[in-house]
């Protein structure tokens, strides 16, 4: 068993025909999160600025008898899942995805049960050949990659941290934490001196010599993510990794990504069925349809703006005043809206500026950047539009980026 190349793992959909169901089924409705607010947004240099780590280009994924053939053929390519079935008797796991995930991103991919959201992950590091497409890793060639080097990427710069976390039941938790060091060849003493700084990290000090059956849920995740930190990857891949946890263990999780992801700023591609999830967790989300990537944007973006009827009702019971920022919000300051009102970063929520104002018992809040020049005003009714839905956001550069707008 390993999950530094993680060949021997698969998740409950793979190879499970009858997972797709054709059509896309309801968006179930989101739990009502506290804030969810995009966590590195504050501090990180804008996302389309930095270089790409992972870089796809029209990929296709075609499971079945003429698999080669669908992506090439405008006719094949362009069924629906259920004819493309009828026909062919294939499915199009992952259909002509193009994006960049860029360094020190947590990019998400969301959608619901056999979107297509495994096997596009599995793709990055072929663990799944993809069918047709391009893709790179800094710029290298994943798909020419002979086995060794391929390997060598799996064990060294994408390391995955699965649902079932793949413990190896007699070892203890340090040495399951090593593990991904022992088979990159490491001495032992020096796997367990790094290991052991690792289990610190994640917060399983005093627990280092129990085996896994010893452990919670929760705690056998946090090995599972520790073992996948030990080797330092550049890339952290998450297939599902909390759906298993009960909703509080599921948050302590979420809590220490987000705080992981703040210290080292370390590049992490996560999938999710849950919205909830990926609005607390990602800079930026793709959200999967049928294999297709129908919207890629920041949660602002895809709350704030969604692509189509489908991503509206998939948002649809989003708290929107607790996403979208009031720098997406405000209006241009008139005559008379520079000196009242409580000043606020462009970062700040709706739902903040709503305190922020009642408070006050101003008309409005003044959105200033950091030197305190006035970029802008959010007054009640631009708030109040915010929570019924009915304000329009600003389109800018970011909302068109999906995946076909990059090829
Ligand atoms: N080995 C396979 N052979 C045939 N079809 C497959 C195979 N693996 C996946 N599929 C199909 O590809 C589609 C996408 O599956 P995938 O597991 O990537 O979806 P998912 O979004 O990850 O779903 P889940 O959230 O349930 O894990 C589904 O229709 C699935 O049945």
């Amino acid at each position: 068993m390993s999950e530094g190349n993680g060949n021997s793992e698969s998740s409950a959909s793979d190879g499970v025909p009858g997972t797709d169901t054709g059509a896309s089924p309801r968006p179930e409705p989101v739990e009502v999160p506290e804030a969810l607010v995009t966590p590195a947004a504050a501090e990180a240099p804008e996302v389309s600025e930095r270089p790409p780590v992972f870089a796809l280009r029209g990929l296709w994924k075609v499971f079945g008898p003429q698999a080669d053939a669908v992506p090439h053929d405008p006719a094949l390519a362009a069924l629906d899942p259920a004819e493309l079935r009828a026909r062919t008797g294939c499915t199009a796991a992952v259909r002509d995805v193009s994006f960049d995930v860029r360094k020190g991103e947590v990019f998400v991919v969301m959608g619901l049960s056999g979107s297509g959201k495994s096997t596009l992950v599995r793709c990055l590091t072929r663990l799944i050949e993809p069918t047709s497409g391009a893709l790179t890793m800094d710029g290298e060639d994943v798909l020419a990659m002979d086995r060794t080097r391929l390997r060598e990427l799996r064990r060294h710069r994408a390391a995955m941290v699965f649902q079932h976390f793949g413990l190896l039941p007699h070892r203890s938790v340090l040495d399951n934490v090593a593990y991904g060091l022992e088979i990159q060849g490491m001495a032992r003493a020096e796997r367990r001196a790094k290991a052991a700084e690792v289990v610190g990290k994640v917060g399983l000090e005093g627990l280092e010599d129990r085996r896994p059956g010893q452990l919670s849920g929760g705690q056998q995740q946090r090995v599972g993510l520790a073992r996948a930190l030990a080797v330092d990857p550049q890339v952290l891949l998450f297939d599902e990794p909390f759906s298993a946890l009960d909703p509080l263990i599921r948050r302590d999780m979420q809590e220490e990504v987000i705080r992981l992801h703040r210290e080292e700023r370390r590049t992490m591609v996560f999938i999710t069925h849950d919205l909830t999830e990926a609005l607390r967790l990602g800079d930026r989300i793709a959200l999967m349809r049928d294999g297709r990537v129908v919207q890629l944007g920041t949660p602002e973006e895809i709350v704030g703006r969604p692509a189509d009827a489908y991503v509206r009702d998939f948002v649809r019971d989003v708290p929107r005043e607790q996403v979208i920022t009031v720098g997406a919000a405000m209006r241009a300051a008139g005559p008379g809206d520079g000196d009242a009102g409580p000043e606020l970063a462009p970062t700040a929520t709706v739902s903040e500026a709503i305190e922020a104002v009642a408070r006050s018992g101003e008309a409005a809040a003044r959105v200033v950047d950091g030197r305190g020049g006035l970029l802008g005003v959010v007054d009640r009714e631009r708030l109040l539009g915010v929570v019924a839905g009915t304000a329009r956001m600003p389109e800018t550069a970011r909302m068109s980026e999906t995946g076909t707008a990059l090829r």
